[in-house]
């Protein structure tokens, strides 16, 4: 129709065009003309498509009625008393001057989006073909245009677009294929995840991405869902045009026709493989100990609350091992961190070789360890994993250049009989691993109800020592060192006393060990610390000068800021640091040499002695001795008592007072209790003895009677 109007438009400009040209054949041109326009009007008027013209300005001078229902008029003669031009009904009210523009070349212009505005002022979207009009003479005198309500289809095709779009774009991968799953098309995302371009999969089948990965039945319940519900959702591994498998979240809906015969299928896929890794990531850390990749105490504990229940359902016996390794601390502290770690890797793996697939080996941390035992036929069964494990830990193991060996210290509870719930079945174990170490280490132990008693004991102390320290239970005695060949008292070691409000007097034995472990040692430290100091600077502010030896422990050397701690109390107390002596043991300076030795010079440094306590009974060498910032060494009460008859004490003795001496290092003697002992002592210029045969440890009254029997002015002099 458009095309028909058009060719007619033309024909009649040629027409006129011919007139006025020539002046033959006048009348029968003008016939034809008159019989052409009437025909033209004809098919304008009649025309479904909206029709006008207008003159240069975009004034109208022609409206058809279609043009005029378009845009919501009754009919063309309305429309144009209503509205005089373009201005009026397009949104573009340049208009006039865009179409001038567009038709500068005198082509005409096709398919032009005009959005306008209908009589009730509603938006419609025209589709115009316009062209110029000329008049005889070929000037320009305006345009026609042929518009048609193109607003539906618009629509349409911007909602098109849109879907197109979001196929696009969408960060999901889509696949969409016929009815016998040829693939018609793919996504730009489908492409990313796969790697496949859309050129290399459309015509191919899903299978392209075929991993091997499930099995028939996996595809077979897929299509059983897909052709009863439509609908098929879960992961899938697939595998990527490199080679690699991925982890997909896969939706696939069945599209069917009018006919309801299923005509497409549509995936939508989301590659799910990091969050996959970072979920496994995030399992691993949660679960497992990042070190020795073995179970970690969450795991561990899920899996014996799980044995719990089986057992409980089933009657079974399970067992616990708690494992301590002896001689980890050793290992980590003389070769350091690293060989500690690589060998704690090694422990982990050979725990696993002593143990059945099922069994759960885990870390509890540092040198701890625990085993959960399946199905235990006999308690005895637990003692032969605990034995294999001792034997092949006291085995040396490689690593790195060396060869180290650890014994173990292994606890264990067995399930019913030693408790159905977690807390009971590890806390026995964990009191039987103490009662295998304290029993000498290396070997196992199971767990006895005397044992619950000790360790109920143990948490009784530690309430007891949390409330000493609030109330200041404690008290320091002071135990007079004797100087051979000097009368007057020049020196004594501070001993803790707690004085019990139930239990009277209690001894360190009972509770240091507590105290160490509960870490309540270093609250108690720094008490003992204020007190000698304050002790050491009353007698010193009292014309006595008395250096008083100090004990600290292993636990209280690890502290952060113990040399701070110091420097605070001695500030506080006013106490000279001369009169204060350092008691450390071998063993607490040899769990972490470097460290030790290091606060032991700055201690040296700020004018305190260091005396080297139990000497003789760690595993250094005496040459180690050399490398250690000491004063003293005091030898253990256990080589004094055997003197003089027993020949290695002697030996002992005779070599560590020879050797001291020749370091320049001044010698006690602890737990000297006999003549015989003082005498054998003095023989070997041993300079200086403690112990019971000259006094008991005393109260700070007693003490000072003590001094006072002795009838001598505290010295001024040091030791
Ligand atoms: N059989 C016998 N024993 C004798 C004799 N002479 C002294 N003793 C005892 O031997 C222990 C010497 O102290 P230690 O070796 O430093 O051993 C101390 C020390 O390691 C620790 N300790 C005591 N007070 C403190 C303290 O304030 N802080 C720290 N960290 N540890 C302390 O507790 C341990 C035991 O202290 P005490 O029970 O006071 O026991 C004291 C003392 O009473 C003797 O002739 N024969």
């Amino acid at each position: 129709m458009t095309d028909q109007v058009q060719q007619l438009q033309a024909y009649i400009e040629e027409l006129e065009n011919e007139l006025a040209d020539s002046s033959q054949g006048l009348i029968a041109i003008t016939l034809e003309l008159e019989n052409a326009q009437e025909q033209y009007k004809n098919i304008v008027e009649s025309s479904l498509q909206g029709i006008y013209q207008t003159d240069l300005d975009g004034a109208f001078n022609y409206v058809n009625p279609a043009y005029a229902t378009i845009l919501g008029y009754g009919n063309a003669l309305e429309m144009r008393e209503e509205v005089s031009g373009v201005a009026q009904v397009y949104v573009d009210h340049d208009r006039p001057k865009q179409i001038s523009a567009m038709l500068a070349d005198r082509q005409p212009v096709r398919g032009l989006l005009s959005p306008a505005y209908k009589r009730d002022g509603q938006a419609v979207i025209l589709s115009e073909n316009i062209r110029f009009i000329t008049n005889g003479t070929g000037e320009l005198t305006g345009y026609e245009v042929i518009a048609e309500d193109f607003t539906r289809q618009f629509h349409n095709e911007q909602r098109i677009m849109l879907l197109a779009k979001v196929f696009d774009y969408s960060i999901e991968g889509i696949m969409i294929t016929d009815a016998q799953t040829n693939i018609l098309e793919v996504n730009r995302a489908f492409s990313e995840i796969t790697l496949y371009s859309a050129e290399e999969v459309i015509g191919k089948t899903p299978h392209i991405l075929f991993s091997g990965w499930h099995n028939d039945r996996f595809y077979k319940q897929m299509w059983e869902s897909l052709n009863n519900k439509g609908v098929w959702q879960g992961e899938i591994t697939d595998r990527r045009k490199n080679g690699e498998l991925f982890v997909q979240w896969v939706t696939i809906c069945s599209v069917k026709d009018n006919n309801g015969e299923v005509s497409n299928y549509i995936s939508i896929v989301n590659d799910i493989t990091s969050k996959k890794e970072s979920e496994k990531k995030i399992h691993q850390l949660a679960y497992y100990d990042i070190l020795t990749q073995l179970p970690n105490r969450t795991l561990f504990y899920d899996r014996v609350e799980q044995a719990i229940r089986k057992g409980a359902r089933e009657s079974h016996k399970f067992g616990i091992l708690f494992i301590d390794l002896d001689n980890f601390k050793n290992i980590n502290d003389t070769l350091g961190h690293l060989v500690g770690d690589r060998f704690l890797i090694k422990v982990s793996s050979l725990l696993r070789t002593c143990v059945r697939e099922e069994d759960t080996v885990a870390r509890l941390g540092g040198d701890e360890f625990i085993i959960l035992l399946e199905d235990l036929k006999d308690d005895q069964d637990a003692a032969i994993v605990a034995k294999n494990i001792l034997k092949n830990l006291v085995g040396t193991v490689a690593v790195d250049k060396h060869l180290l060996s650890s014994g173990a210290s292994i606890g264990i509870s067995v399930f019913p009989s030693d408790g159905n719930k977690l807390d009971d079945l590890i806390k026995r174990a964990d009191s039987a691993m103490y009662n295998a170490k304290e029993e000498g280490k290396n070997d196992y132990r199971f767990f006895t109800s005397d044992m619950n008693a000790r360790a109920m004991e143990r948490l009784r102390i530690e309430t007891d020592l949390r409330k000493a320290i609030e109330e200041e239970q404690f008290q320091l005695y002071f135990q007079p060192t004797k100087h051979l060949g000097q009368e007057f008292i020049s020196s004594a070691e501070a001993l803790l006393r707690w004085q019990h409000p139930t239990y009277g007097m209690v001894y360190p034995d009972t509770f240091m060990s507590v105290a160490e472990e509960s870490g309540l040692i270093n609250q108690i430290g720094k008490w003992v610390f204020k007190s000698g100091m304050a002790q050491a600077a009353k007698w010193h502010s009292q014309g006595k000068r008395v250096q008083i030896s100090i004990n600290v422990s292993g636990r209280q050397l690890r502290q952060p800021h113990l040399i701070d701690e110091i420097m605070t109390q001695l500030l506080e107390t006013n106490c000279d640091p001369t009169l204060i002596e350092f008691e450390l043991t071998e063993s607490a300076i040899l769990e972490f040499p470097d460290k030790a030795i290091e606060i032991l010079r700055k201690l040296r440094a700020q004018g305190f002695s260091i005396a080297l306590d139990d000497f003789g009974t760690g595993y250094s060498s005496l040459s180690y001795l050399k490398q250690l910032p000491v004063d003293k060494v005091k030898i253990d009460r256990s080589f004094i008592s055997g003197l003089p008859d027993d020949k290695d004490s002697r030996i002992l003795v005779e070599a560590i007072i020879a050797l001291s001496h020749k370091m320049g290092l001044s010698v006690i003697a602890e737990g000297v209790e006999n003549e015989e002992q003082l005498d054998f002592l003095e023989t070997q210029k041993c300079a200086k003895i403690q112990g019971y045969f000259y006094s008991r440890p005393l109260s700070v009254d007693a003490f000072e009677d003590f001094v006072r029997r002795h009838s001598h002015p505290l010295s001024s002099s040091s030791n």
